[in-house]
C-alpha cells in the first residue's frame, strides 16, 4: 500500500479574513468528496495546477471529519498488528499542530487525543469481547527531535544531555530512540496530564536551547500491547508533527541554511530528498543525513503511514505552498509494506544470579554446542544428553555470549522462533513451552536476523556494527556540510546601527506591554524587522502583514509590505525554478523548465537603504516622554537583578488569557495555549491561582516556565531564578546573533 496523503485546507483567520484564497479543494471524477488540489501559477493567473491525492478537506472539515475518516479506520490495524503512522506536514502557521494536537474543547481536539480516545476504547471492548482473557496495555513515549538531536519530553530538563539520545537501528530494521522513557498509561485521563505535562516540557527545552522553539518536531509514540496466554503482540502508533517547512524552500535553493543551527530546516530539506529519492526509485536514499528522515523512514517501515499536509489558501503562501504540494504528492508514491508486527510468545522471566533469592532454581548448565538453540525443558535436555563426551576440557558449559554466531542454515530444533510471524501460521510446539519443569530460557542474546531486509539493502555485505556505520555516515555527512558550509555565502551580519534599532524597538515593546494590542503588534513589527535583517522577506513580509491590523491603513507600514512584495516579486522572477520544478509530473501538462540554482544576491546595504526612508515604525506612536517606564533592563547584564518583580509575572501567568502570556517574549499562540493548559491543569485540584513562582516548581513544574521567560523574554529576572539558569541568560546574552535568531524564532510558531 502507498503512504496516503490528504490534503487539509485550513480556513482563514480573523487576521486574514480580508486576504485572497488561491487554493481551493475540487473533485477531479465525480466523487463527492474532494481529492485535488488547485492552485494558480505563481507565473500566469490564468494558469492552474492540480495536484491530486487520497483525500482533500477544505476549510469546513472539522476535527471530527478528519479523524473518523482518516485516522479511525486504521485502529482496527493496529490492534491487528501493524504499525500506524500519521504524520502532519506544512509550511509554519498552515495548522499542523491544530491537526494533531487541536484545542482543549470536545469538537476542537486534534488526532492525538482522539487517537488515544480510540485505543482505550477498542483495549476496552477487546478486553470485554474476551472475557478477560486479552488484556491490552497502552504505553507512551514523546520526544522531539531539536536540532538534530533527540530530547526525551517525558523526562525532565535536568536530564538532558547535550548532544541528546542516540538512535539505533534494530535487528527488525526499525529506527529506535536509545534510553527513550516510557510511560503506561491506563486511561485517558493519565494521556492527558502527561500529554500537557511534556508539551509544557518541548517548550521550555527549546527555550534552554535559545529560542528555537517553533523548530522541533514532536514525535509521540503510542505502544499499544496485547497479551493472551502466552502470546504478546505489539504495535505503535506514532503521532508526528512536523516543524514548519517556511525554510525549505530558501534551503533548497541555496543551501546557505543547511548548516545553520536550525537543523530543522535541513531534516525538511532531506525529507523531500528523501520523498524524491524514493519515488524515483533511487537505489541510495538520504534517510540517515537526518534524525528526523531516520526515524520516519518513509518507505522502509512497515504498517501504515498517513500523511496529512497542511496548507494555508492564502496568496502570501503561494511558493511554499506549491513547494508543499510538490513534495507531497510525490509521497503518495511510496510504497509502504503493509506487514502486520511479530507475535512474541512470552516466557518466563529472565533468570539472574540474584534469582535464587526468589527460591527458583538456578537452570542448569548446557553444553556449548547448544549456546545458541534456544531450548527448554525436554528438548535441551535431550540434546545435552546426545552430546558427545567434550574433549575439550574447558568451557563445558554455556557462555552468555553477545558476539553473534552465525547461523546455520538448518538448525534442526533450533528456535528461531522466540519470535514468530502472525501469519506463518507456525504451532508452538509444545516442547518449547510447557515440556520442561525449570523456566525456558529467554535471557539467550537474540540472533539478530531480520525477518525484513531493508529494500535497498545488500544482503551480500561485511558484518559492520551498527554504530560504526552511523560514525561512518555521520563523518561523511559532516564533510559534506563542512564543505558546503565554506563554500555558502555568508548570511547578512546584522549592522550595529540596525541592531541598536531593533533594540529601541524592543524596549518600545517593553513599554507598552500593558497596552496588550499595541504591544502584540509592536511584537509583530520587531520581528519582521528581525527577520528582514535575516533576510527572510517573506516571512517579514508575514509579520508587516500581521501587525497591520493592529495599525490599520498606516501608510509607512503599508509602504513597508508594497516594498517587500514587489522585492519578493522580483526574487520569484529570479526564482522560475520554483513555480516550474514544483510541477509534479503525474498531474501536471506544464512543460517542465530547467532548475536554476542560482538565486539573486541578498544585499543588506539594500535592506537597510529600504528602512532609511521609513522611521522606525514611527507610525506606532510613541508613549509619552516622562510617563514613568517599567523597569526594563535591555542590555546590560549587571543590571539584569532591577527587573520587574515576579508580581509582573505572576499577574500575566494568572490571567490565563492567551492573548496576554502572548505579550511575553517568547510565547507565540502555541507556547501560550500551552501554558494555560498546564496551569488549568495544575489547578484541577485545587482551583487556586500561582502565588509564587517557587509555587510552579513545586507544582512538578520543574523551572521549566520561569527558565521560558527568563530566557525567552531576557528582561525578566527574579531571585527565585536559579545561578545555572541566569548564566544561561548570560550567556545566551552573549551572543547577538544568538539573541536575534531567539526573538526572530520563538514567536515564529511554536513548531
Ligand atoms: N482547521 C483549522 N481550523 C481553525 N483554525 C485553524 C485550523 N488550522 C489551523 N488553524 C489555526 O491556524 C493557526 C496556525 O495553526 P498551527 O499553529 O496549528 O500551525 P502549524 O502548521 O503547526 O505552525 P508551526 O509550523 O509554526 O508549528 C492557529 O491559530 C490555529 O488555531
Amino acid at each position: 500500500m502507498s503512504v496516503r496523503v490528504v490534503a487539509r485546507i485550513r480556513p482563514l483567520l480573523e487576521s486574514e479574513l480580508d486576504k485572497d484564497i488561491i487554493v481551493t479543494a475540487a473533485s477531479n471524477d465525480d466523487r463527492k468528496t474532494s481529492n485535488v488540489v488547485k492552485i494558480p501559477s505563481p507565473k500566469n493567473e490564468a494558469e492552474e495546477f492540480s495536484f491530486a491525492f487520497n483525500s482533500v478537506y477544505d476549510n469546513q472539515a472539522t476535527q471530527e471529519h478528519l479523524f473518523t475518516a482518516e485516522v479511525a479506520p486504521h485502529l482496527k490495524s493496529l490492534f491487528q498488528g501493524l504499525d500506524v503512522t500519521i504524520f502532519a506536514y506544512g509550511v509554519t502557521g498552515t495548522g499542523k499542530t491544530h491537526t494533531m494536537r487541536g484545542g482543549l474543547k470536545l469538537a476542537e481536539r486534534g488526532v492525538i487525543p482522539r487517537l488515544l480516545s480510540g485505543v482505550f476504547r477498542r483495549a476496552k471492548k477487546i478486553t470485554k469481547d474476551s472475557g478477560g482473557d486479552t488484556t491490552v496495555s497502552v504505553a507512551l513515549s514523546y520526544y522531539e527531535i531539536y536540532n538534530d538531536k533527540v530530547f526525551d519530553l517525558l523526562e525532565p530538563l535536568e536530564k538532558r544531555t547535550p548532544s541528546g539520545l542516540p538512535l539505533r537501528a534494530e535487528a527488525n530494521g526499525k529506527t529506535v530512540v536509545a534510553g527513550l522513557s516510557e510511560r503506561p498509561c491506563e486511561e485517558l485521563k493519565d494521556f492527558e496530564r502527561l500529554y500537557i505535562e511534556s508539551n509544557i516540557n518541548r517548550v521550555t527545552a527549546a527555550t534552554k536551547l535559545n529560542a528555537h522553539s517553533s523548530r522541533s518536531h514532536a514525535i509521540l509514540r503510542v505502544k499499544v500491547t496485547q497479551v493472551t496466554g502466552d502470546m504478546v503482540h505489539e504495535s505503535t502508533a506514532s503521532a508526528i508533527d512536523l516543524a514548519g517547512s517556511e525554510d525549505n524552500r530558501r534551503t533548497d535553493n541555496g543551501k546557505e541554511r543547511l548548516v545553520e543551527s536550525a537543523a530543522i530546516n535541513k531534516s525538511l530539506f532531506v525529507l523531500s530528498q528523501c520523498i524524491d529519492a524514493i519515488s524515483r526509485g533511487e537505489r541510495r536514499i538520504p534517510f540517515r543525513e537526518s534524525k528526523m528522515t531516520r526515524i520516519l523512514s518513509l518507505g522502509q517501515n512497515n504498517g501504515i503511514t498517513i500523511m496529512i499536509l497542511n496548507l494555508a489558501p492564502l496568496r502570501s503562501y503561494h511558493l511554499d505552498t506549491l513547494s508543499s504540494l510538490n513534495v507531497s504528492s510525490r509521497a503518495k508514491r511510496i510504497e509502504v509494506r503493509e506487514i502486520e508486527n511479530e507475535i512474541v510468545y512470552k516466557q518466563a522471566p529472565r533468570m539472574n544470579s540474584n534469582s535464587s533469592a526468589t527460591g527458583m532454581a538456578r537452570q542448569p548448565l548446557r553444553p556449548l554446542a547448544n549456546a545458541h538453540n534456544i531450548h527448554s525443558g525436554a528438548v535441551a535436555a535431550a540434546a545435552a544428553a546426545e552430546s558427545k563426551p567434550s574433549d575439550r576440557p574447558v568451557k563445558a558449559f554455556n557462555v552468555y555470549t553477545d558476539k553473534l554466531k552465525p547461523i546455520p542454515t538448518s538448525r534442526p530444533g533450533a528456535n528461531t522462533a522466540i519470535k514468530r510471524t502472525s501469519n506463518t501460521n507456525t504451532q508452538k510446539r509444545i516442547s518449547e513451552s510447557d515440556g520442561g519443569s525449570r523456566p525456558s530460557k529467554i535471557t539467550r542474546p537474540e540472533i539478530p536476523r531480520p525477518t525484513l531486509v531493508p529494500r535497498h539493502a545488500k544482503p551480500s555485505q561485511p558484518a559492520i556494527s551498527a554504530d560504526l556505520i552511523e560514525a561512518m555516515v555521520e563523518k561523511k555527512v559532516s564533510e559534506i556540510l563542512a564543505s558546503r558550509t565554506q563554500s555558502a555565502p555568508v548570511p547578512p551580519e546584522v549592522n550595529d546601527e540596525v541592531q541598536k534599532r531593533l533594540e529601541a524597538l524592543e524596549r518600545r515593546i517593553e513599554d507598552g506591554r500593558h497596552d496588550d494590542t499595541r504591544s502584540e503588534g509592536l511584537r509583530f513589527l520587531l520581528m519582521a524587522r528581525q527577520r528582514k535583517e535575516r533576510g527572510q522577506d517573506a516571512s517579514a513580509l508575514k509579520m508587516y502583514e500581521m501587525a497591520l491590523p493592529f495599525f490599520p491603513g498606516q501608510a509607512k507600514l503599508i509602504g513597508k509590505i508594497e516594498k517587500l512584495k514587489a522585492r519578493l516579486e522580483d526574487k520569484k522572477d529570479g526564482r522560475d525554478m520554483e513555480a516550474s520544478d514544483l510541477r509534479d509530473d503525474d498531474e501536471q501538462p506544464v512543460e517542465r523548465k530547467a532548475k536554476k540554482s542560482s538565486r539573486k544576491a541578498e544585499d543588506i546595504d539594500d535592506y537597510i537603504g529600504a528602512e532609511a526612508d521609513v522611521d522606525d515604525e514611527s507610525f506606532v506612536g510613541r508613549k509619552k516622554k516622562g510617563k514613568k517606564s517599567r523597569a526594563v533592563k535591555v542590555a546590560p547584564i549587571s543590571t539584569i537583578e532591577d527587573g520587574p518583580s515576579s508580581q509582573d509575572l505572576l499577574d500575566i501567568i494568572n490571567s490565563r488569557d492567551v492573548a496576554m502570556i502572548m505579550s511575553l517574549q517568547g510565547f507565540g499562540p502555541k507556547k501560550a495555549r500551552d501554558l494555560v493548559d498546564y496551569l488549568e491543569l495544575m489547578s484541577e485540584g485545587d482551583g487556586g491561582l500561582i502565588a509564587s513562582l517557587t509555587q510552579l516548581r513545586t507544582k512538578n513544574s520543574p523551572a521549566n516556565i520561569v527558565r521560558l521567560l527568563i530566557v525567552g523574554r531576557s528582561f525578566w529576572y527574579s531571585e527565585e531564578v536559579d545561578d545555572s539558569i541566569r548564566a544561561e541568560y548570560v550567556h545566551a546574552r552573549k551572543s547577538t546573533s544568538i539573541e536575534i535568531a531567539a526573538h526572530g524564532q520563538t514567536s515564529s510558531g511554536d513548531g
